[in-house]
């Protein structure tokens, strides 16, 4: 009896692997080009892994004909998409016919809950229709000037910390920038103070470093994931593993806060007129003929707690370590900051966006950094994707850290910081929006492809036109008060993605200097 079960274990999984195995020598994928690689089991991704973020698969790219090519994972192919038309395709056109993986899904719904990043097809056309409005430029003008409370008490710890202006102090900028992101969507997502600033033990702050800044996901987990393809079970054996035990441990404290400002939220809706995001959530589904569920909203604002709190905090800690080093950049923002608004004073969205050298700072940054440096795909049916038979099913994988270091796209200083190239009348900038014909011919044809960080089409990032305000406004805050050098001159900063892209090393120093 015990014999025929163990037989029957070992046939669950041993001819699904044998399955996959063949599969791999039929797929029509082995046509799409592929650079070699010499791990039999792991395939490229051991070297992918190795690498810091995104080298590996830009070499890959740069080694293949432009716009597509292939990587193996274990018993798996992955097709990797840098060409403008199939891209449009992907993430515009089609953009419901390619949905994020079950195993993305499942992962995401374990650290997030079904909220619109997760949702698919009906689901998520009509959780981004109950969003759209909150996130519109009319209300992210409205809460701008919510950003510069959070932004002053940074300005004030950092002072206490770095008393004069002659010694710099050593600084880890990353967990700063954290609690300062963190304050700020509590307060223009919620209109809860967290104060995460003056009390670094917050549960809710505590709370997420633990999901956001734990442990680089363990091998189990990706091995895990890539045997889900073949074997669905696997993804039950994954969720079982302690790290998804931990997540779900610091998932329920969060969801537990969460839930009392929703309450808090609905007693309070009919005699207030706040213009925070899930007032308006909650304002706009008493009118609406298909509104949300409460589990829906909840659901809502972990997903802005988590899509907006360290991404921005990621991209501003880069912003740092690039000013640092390029000590003339860091100069030539200052002077704009301080020669167009003199006086230190809360500005309006519209004249956060009169400083032409902060922007294209903030946007050359988000090039080289992209937070978010990749980003995956699953055909519902199958396709045909720069002339290559993509079958259903297949990860395909879009890269920003990719893309916006593409010599062919971005120019032979592709991978150099240089925010002029976004000041260029006629120049990249223009041309990637699609406004004029630029001389490089790639770069046209790649318009708004060109520059993925928010992605593109109807799943692109809801709260993009946030981001950069806040960003914005951050940045103003500090550069006009301090000043920053790197902690050890010339020191490559290692990058590591687990959920989005953060310093390799946990941490990031800087030497910091008070300007008055
Ligand atoms: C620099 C900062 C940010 C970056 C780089 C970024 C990037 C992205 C990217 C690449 C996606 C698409 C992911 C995918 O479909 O695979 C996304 C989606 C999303 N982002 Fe952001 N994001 C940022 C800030 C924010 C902020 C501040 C918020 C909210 C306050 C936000 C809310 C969302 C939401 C709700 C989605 C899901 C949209 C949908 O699927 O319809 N993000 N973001």
């Amino acid at each position: 009896m015990s014999y025929t079960i163990v037989l029957s274990l070992l046939a669950a999984i041993v001819v699904p692997i044998l399955l996959a195995v063949l599969s791999l020598f039929q797929s029509p994928l082995r046509k799409v080009p592929s650079p070699p690689n010499t791990n039999l089991i792991l395939g490229h991704f051991d070297a992918i892994r190795k690498e810091d973020t995104g080298v590996t698969t830009r070499a890959y790219s740069q080694m293949m004909p432009f716009g597509i090519f292939r990587t193996r994972m274990f018993l798996s192919w992955r097709v990797w998409v840098t060409d403008p038309k199939a891209l449009s395709k992907i993430l515009v056109t089609s953009a419901y016919d390619y949905q994020k993986p079950p195993s993305t899904r499942d992962f995401l719904t374990v650290l997030l809950g079904k909220g619109v990043l997760v949702a698919e097809g009906l689901e998520h056309k009509k959780q981004r229709r109950a969003l759209d409005s909150a996130f519109s430029l009319p209300r992210i003008k409205e809460i701008t000037n919510i950003f510069w409370g959070p932004g002053r008490n940074l300005v004030k710890i950092w002072e206490d910390m770095a008393p004069s202006t002659d010694e710099a102090v050593r600084i880890d900028v990353m967990p700063w920038l954290s609690r300062t992101t963190l304050d700020i969507i509590g307060l223009a997502g919620f209109d809860h103070d967290f104060d995460s600033l003056h009390k670094p033990e917050d549960k809710l702050a505590k709370a997420y470093n633990s999901l956001f800044n734990g442990e680089r996901v363990p091998l189990s987990v990706m091995i895990l994931s890539g045997l889900a393809e073949y074997f669905s079970p696997a993804l039950w054996i994954r969720n079982q593993l302690p790290f998804f035990h931990h997540i779900k441990k610091h998932r329920m404290i969060v969801e537990g806060i969460t839930q009392e400002l929703l309450d808090k939220k609905r007693a309070s809706i009919h005699s207030s007129d706040k213009k925070d995001i899930l007032s308006i959530l909650v304002r706009d589904n008493l009118g609406s003929e298909d509104p949300l569920t409460d589990k829906e909203i909840m659901d809502q604002c972990l997903t802005f707690l988590a899509a907006g709190h360290e991404t921005t905090s990621t991209a501003l800690t880069w912003t740092l370590q690039r000013l640092a080093e390029n000590p003339n950049i860091q100069q030539k923002l200052r002077q704009e900051i301080l020669q167009t608004f003199p006086q230190d004073r809360d500005l309006t969205y519209d004249e956060l966006n009169s400083l032409p050298y902060l922007s294209a700072v903030t946007r050359e940054v988000l090039r080289l950094d992209a937070p978010v440096p990749v980003t995956s795909r699953q055909p519902v049916k199958d396709d045909v994707i720069c002339g290559y038979a993509i079958p259903k099913g297949t990860i395909v994988l879009i890269p920003p850290s990719v893309v916006h270091y593409h010599p062919d796209i971005w120019g032979p200083e592709a991978d150099k910081f240089k925010p002029e190239r976004f000041l260029e009348v006629g120049g990249v900038s223009d041309v990637a929006k699609g406004e004029v014909n630029g001389e490089n011919e790639r770069l046209r044809r790649a318009g708004p492809y060109a520059n993925l960080t928010f992605l593109a089409g109807p799943k692109n990032c809801i709260g993009h036109k946030f981001a950069l305000t806040e960003m914005k406004a951050l940045l103003v805050c500090i550069i006009r008060n301090f000043s920053f050098e790197e902690d050890e001159p010339g020191k490559v900063i290692g990058r590591r993605a687990s959920l989005v892209m953060r310093p390799k090393e946990g941490h990031l120093y800087l030497k910091m200097k008070r300007i008055r």
